[in-house]
């Protein structure tokens, strides 16, 4: 980052004050208020993050390799060394490393074959005609200079005021890249894969812009490869009234456009989110009938001739299709097809299929919804006891499915998925849910965040047991933090006296007792940090998966690794409630479920749930940062008036 942008961002950052909201909450809100122009998302999460580091990889070359990159006597030598070096670095391992769970989805993969071709052309480009101009000036061409003109994934804060706002609101984000030409003008460059939300892009890139702070002298362009460049670039004249709308729906989204009024946690926070989230769609605005010929004649092919029974359903996230095979079809051949359906529907994903009395087909929608915090209903909380629900998703009857851990079929919960599937969001709205319903009387938390970022906002609250662990941290000892919860369990079967559960110990002493919900995001990365504390881990996990239920204390453990050296004999058979996001595999699917169908999820909180029985498909509630920020900090429920 340049000296004088890196200046602005730390006297930004200790002027602040106010509401804090981000700007992909912001965007988030842009893209539900028109989900149709776009998916909202890349066309593939994992293929869009490989695609940036690709992009950030060749622009943080070193002064040796930018040379040997440059060396050639036109602009294709140029691209295809651009080219040939971000596959050798980049996108040679991704593939390798990544070939299971990309199998299957060779469209994808072709493009972002092709968006990085179009990439590396765009670059060389740039840079050639840049050397044009150094050469026809008489200048020396020094490549190394280019590497200056890109910083990549740029943090940016700004604070906003408006005399209708009762406070100020400072926003944040990290901008993809930020191209500083020769002559001080600047451009803030949002790397797009595939056909994401047009309008929220556009949005989004204007606010980084704004938060440059740079006048309005500067342009944004919004580069997509999907997979063939589009660009669009806006001067920094015209970019004025979009940033006055957006400074609108900002005040609103942050609650202070109009008189604040007390936290009501109990219900949903003051994000003024039902002005601009609307409800899911009705069905009739999915073109259902014409997904039903189109399936119906994939299945023909497939020789998988079949009967559609009743009406489809239509989910937030698919539409599912129930049919019965024809005499002769036998029901393994509709999973073996699934890639082929895929191709014919047109979807991101093989359709998740589940065979048994009869086989249902999950085609996902092709405008996807998400559900929003403030369109669902909490579980209700007791007054004595609070509520022990935890939020899993919301379910094709629309119905929000929660787990009780007070129940010995989920009394802990093992939560699995790839970067980017939505644990971490999962895992946050869970903790959101039990704040909602719950007292620091009938609640404590003891939050474990190897990653740092999935319980920052906890800090500070009063459902902590602990301040939030960081493991890795000089003071930090994770062992002593289960070894407190073991040693507090043991107290509370000496307490106990003769109840079964803690439900009756509440009933009998009339007072409430915390029930202790230890939430762990990545415990792969604390398992395996060495053999003995791999051990060490297990046999702690196991002793309180094994008791604790009875008296109260419960583990959510997530992990971006379903193995059998993360969950191990001795976790499977303690912690029962799995929630299983986006996996790379169906060996990974079958890890969590004993079975396949997690590898065909649809990522952003697209959910496998099970408890006994067989899993059922759920989307995960979304809640933006500024809400969870909101819940988070609330008064808790005692105080509440
Ligand atoms: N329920 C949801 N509804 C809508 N979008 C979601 C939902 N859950 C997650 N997302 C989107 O998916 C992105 C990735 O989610 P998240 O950070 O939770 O992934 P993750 O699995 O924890 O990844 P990592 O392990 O890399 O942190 C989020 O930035 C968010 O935009």
């Amino acid at each position: 980052m340049n000296q004088k942008l890196s200046n602005r961002l730390n006297s930004q950052e200790s002027s602040s004050r106010g509401v804090e909201i981000s700007v992909s909450d912001v965007r988030q809100q842009i893209y539900l208020a028109d989900p149709s122009s776009g998916t909202g998302s890349p066309s593939c999460c994992e293929l869009g993050t490989a695609f940036h580091r690709l992009i950030a990889s060749l622009l943080n070359s070193s002064n040796a390799e930018l040379s040997t990159i440059f060396s050639g006597a036109s602009v294709d030598d140029w691209a295809a060394e651009l080219r040939d070096f971000g596959y050798r670095r980049e996108l040679g391992p991704f593939l390798i490393g990544n070939a299971a769970a990309l199998h299957g989805r060779g469209d994808a993969v072709m493009n972002l074959w092709v968006a990085v071709n179009e990439a590396t052309l765009w670059l060389a480009q740039l840079f050639w005609d840049h050397r044009q101009r150094q050469l026809r000036d008489g200048k020396r061409f020094n490549p190394s200079e280019l590497a200056n003109w890109f910083q990549s994934e740029v943090p940016l804060r700004l604070e906003l005021t408006d005399p209708s706002w009762t406070q100020p609101v400072v926003l944040t984000g990290v901008a993809d890249s930020v191209l500083s030409l020769p002559g001080g003008r600047r451009c803030v460059i949002e790397y797009k894969l595939g056909k994401t939300a047009p309008e929220a892009d556009l949005c989004q890139t204007t606010l980084y812009h704004q938060m440059l702070n740079d006048g309005g002298n500067n342009s944004i362009a919004v580069i997509g490869f999907l997979p063939e460049r589009s660009e669009r670039l806006i001067e920094g004249n015209q970019i004025g009234e979009l940033q006055q709308r957006l400074q609108t729906l900002i005040g609103k989204l942050a609650g202070v456009d109009r008189p604040r009024v007390a936290p009501q946690p109990q219900r949903k926070p003051t994000v003024a989110a039902e002005q601009v989230t609307p409800k899911p769609k009705s069905t009739t605005e999915v073109d259902v009938q014409s997904l039903a010929k189109q399936l119906k004649a994939a299945l023909n092919e497939a020789d998988c001739e079949s009967t559609f029974v009743g009406e489809p359903i239509v989910g937030p996230t698919f539409i599912r299709f129930t049919v019965n095979p024809a005499r002769g079809v036998r029901p393994d051949r509709y999973p073996r097809n699934a890639e082929l359906l895929q191709i014919r529907l047109r979807c991101q994903r093989p359709p998740v299929i589940q065979t048994g009395a009869s086989i249902t087909i999950d085609v996902q929608r092709p405008d996807r919804q998400f559900v929003a915090w403030d369109d669902i209903d909490l579980p209700a909380s007791d007054p004595l006891h609070g509520c022990a629900k935890v939020l899993i998703g919301v379910g094709l009857d629309g119905k929000v499915r929660t787990a009780d851990l007070a129940d010995s079929t989920c009394s802990h919960l093992l939560v699995a998925g790839v970067s980017g599937s939505g644990k971490s969001e999962w895992l946050r709205t869970a903790v959101a849910g039990l704040i909602a319903t719950n007292t620091p009387e009938q609640l404590q938390l003891v939050a474990i965040d190897p990653k740092r970022v999935a319980f920052h906002d906890l800090q500070g609250s009063p459902y902590l047991r602990c301040p939030v662990v960081f493991p890795g941290d000089a003071d930090t000892d994770i062992i002593s933090v289960l070894d407190d919860l073991i040693e507090e369990m043991e107290d509370r079967y000496a307490s106990l006296d003769g109840c079964a559960s803690l439900a009756e110990w509440i009933d009998r002493s009339g007072k409430p007792v915390p029930r202790i919900i230890c939430v762990c995001d990545e415990y792969a990365d604390i398992m395996l940090a060495s053999t003995k504390q791999r051990r060490d881990i297990e046999t702690r996990i196991t002793r309180l998966g094994s008791k604790g239920r009875a008296c109260g204390i419960h583990l959510i453990l997530a992990t971006q690794q379903p193995s059998r050296k993360t969950i191990t004999g001795a976790i499977q058979t303690n912690l029962p409630g799995r929630v299983g996001l986006t996996m790379t595999s169906a060996t990974e699917s079958r890890m969590l479920f004993e079975q396949s169908g997690a590898e065909d999820l649809l990522m952003k909180g697209d959910l496998l749930y099970k408890d006994i029985g067989a899993p059922h498909r759920y989307q995960a509630v979304y809640l933006s940062d500024t809400q969870r920020r909101a819940i988070y900090s609330a008064s808790p429920a005692s105080e509440r008036v």
